[in-house]
């Protein structure tokens, strides 16, 4: 169905090698950047959210641990669990990495899980479209564990596309004893690998950090082929009192594509003996998110907003993908100048931007994992936090349908 790079490269008067070139000089801002149509994606960058919960159970197993060390440790799992889905399921579905469509300002995905852990709800909003940022909310009803959190890219270009992540997650953990507790969670430095021979995969890059209010801080460390460990998407982690490092409670190493081993005390101590847990993808599937019906979704739903442009990319007709494309674009531009002329703005569904007040967790956390307290908000749009208020209100707003549907299609849309 999809044409294979080498093809595309041979066929298209070297595609891929213009577009090689095209990223060598781009200015960071990766949504600007034109892709040959193989490497297209019909899944908006909205939809990514999703990632974070795969496996809701493992999300909110820290509710119904009372140990505060273990209860930190499963968060660190947890977390760990999550980048092969973050960052290696579209190369393992497609064979490569692709560009992922650059979501419109006010763009919604919506959906739940429905589990062995209840019901857990995701609401992922499209916060800002200069620079771009996606905001999302996932909560679990059972146990109440929740993570909010909102990100941005910025990109540069040495050898190959180098992406830093900008932005947050805050995981609150409810606990039977008293305060719940609050994790702040970095975000993994990425590029890409495989480039040159057109079939383009994720490596992360550096160091992650979740450090939590009950006083403990984990330490991620992401290595590829070729450094330390020689296999690609390796990965260590250490779990420790806030402020002492050296005091090791438990280590984590191996693939966050493959399977990793949990061992309790340092490294240099790890055998059969004190292993706690080894976690291996293949054992534990994920768990299928629910979306509507397009039909049933509002009209601002990633999957019914994007239906022309994903239908045009699976048939291949690149022409319609341009149309359809342009006709969001430019219902979008218009939709900011009117906006500019009446002095108002596009009003987050589910989100607001914090004001310039100090955040309060990232006062108190952000120093440990070098965050600063106004969250790159610049680099954001804004330090977005979930608005229950809102979200409340949206909950109890029917979806628009018919003629009213109709409308806002056009008018925010071009539809
Ligand atoms: C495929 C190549 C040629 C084009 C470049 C595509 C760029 C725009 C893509 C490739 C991989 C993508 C990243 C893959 C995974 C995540 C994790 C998610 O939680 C936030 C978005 C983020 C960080 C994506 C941002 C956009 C991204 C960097």
């Amino acid at each position: 169905m999809e044409t294979p790079p080498q093809q595309a490269q041979a066929g298209a008067g070297g595609g891929w090698g213009a577009f090689l070139k095209s990223i060598a000089s781009f200015n960071g801002d990766l949504s600007s950047l034109t892709a040959p149509p193989f490497i297209l994606s019909s899944t908006s960058l909205t939809e990514f959210s999703s990632y974070w919960c795969e496996h809701p159970s493992v999300f909110a197993a820290p509710a119904k641990e009372s140990d505060p060390a273990k209860r930190a440790l499963l968060v660190l799992k947890w977390f760990l669990t999550t980048l092969k889905q973050q960052y290696a399921s579209r190369s393992e579905q497609y064979g490569n990495e692709k560009k992922p469509l650059n979501p419109f300002l006010g763009e919604l995905f919506l959906g739940k899980w429905e589990d062995g852990a209840g019901t857990t709800e995701l609401i992922s909003e499209q916060v800002s479209h200069h620079p771009p940022a996606t905001a999302y909310n996932i909560t679990n009803a059972t146990t109440g564990v929740r993570l909010e959190g909102y990100n941005a890219q910025k990109a540069s270009f040495s050898k190959t596309i180098n992406v830093k992540q900008i932005g947050h997650a805050v995981l609150t953990v409810p606990s039977s004893s008293g305060e719940p507790d609050t994790y702040l969670i970095t975000l993994p430095s990425l590029h890409i690998e495989g480039l040159v021979f057109g079939s383009p995969f994720i490596e992360l890059d550096g160091s992650s950090y979740i450090t939590s209010s009950n006083g403990f801080t984990a330490k991620v460390d992401y290595s590829g082929k070729g450094w330390l460990s020689g296999k690609k998407n390796s990965l260590t982690a250490v779990l420790y009192p806030t402020g002492k490092e050296k005091d090791v409670l438990f280590n984590v190493s191996g693939q966050w594509t493959k399977t990793f081993e949990i061992h309790s005390g340092p490294a240099k101590h790890n055998s059969a003996g004190n292993l706690v847990e080894l976690w291996d993808p293949a054992q534990n599937p994920t768990s299928n998110l629910i979306v509507a019906p397009i039909d049933e979704q509002h009209p601002l739903e990633s999957r019914r907003a994007w239906n022309k442009v994903a239908v045009a990319i699976a048939k291949g007709e690149f022409d319609v993908v341009h149309v359809e494309k342009s006709k969001i674009e430019s219902a979008q531009r218009e939709m900011r100048i009117k906006e500019k002329a009446e002095g108002r703005t596009w009003e987050r569904r589910y989100f607001t931007a914090s004001p310039d007040s100090p955040d309060p967790v990232l006062t108190r956390l952000g120093p440990i994992v070098n965050l600063a307290e106004h969250g790159d908000a610049d680099k954001t749009g804004g330090l977005w936090r979930f608005d229950s208020q809102k979200s409340a209100q949206a909950h109890s707003t029917p979806v628009p349908t018919g003629d009213e549907a109709a409308k806002l299609a056009k008018e925010l849309l071009g539809q």
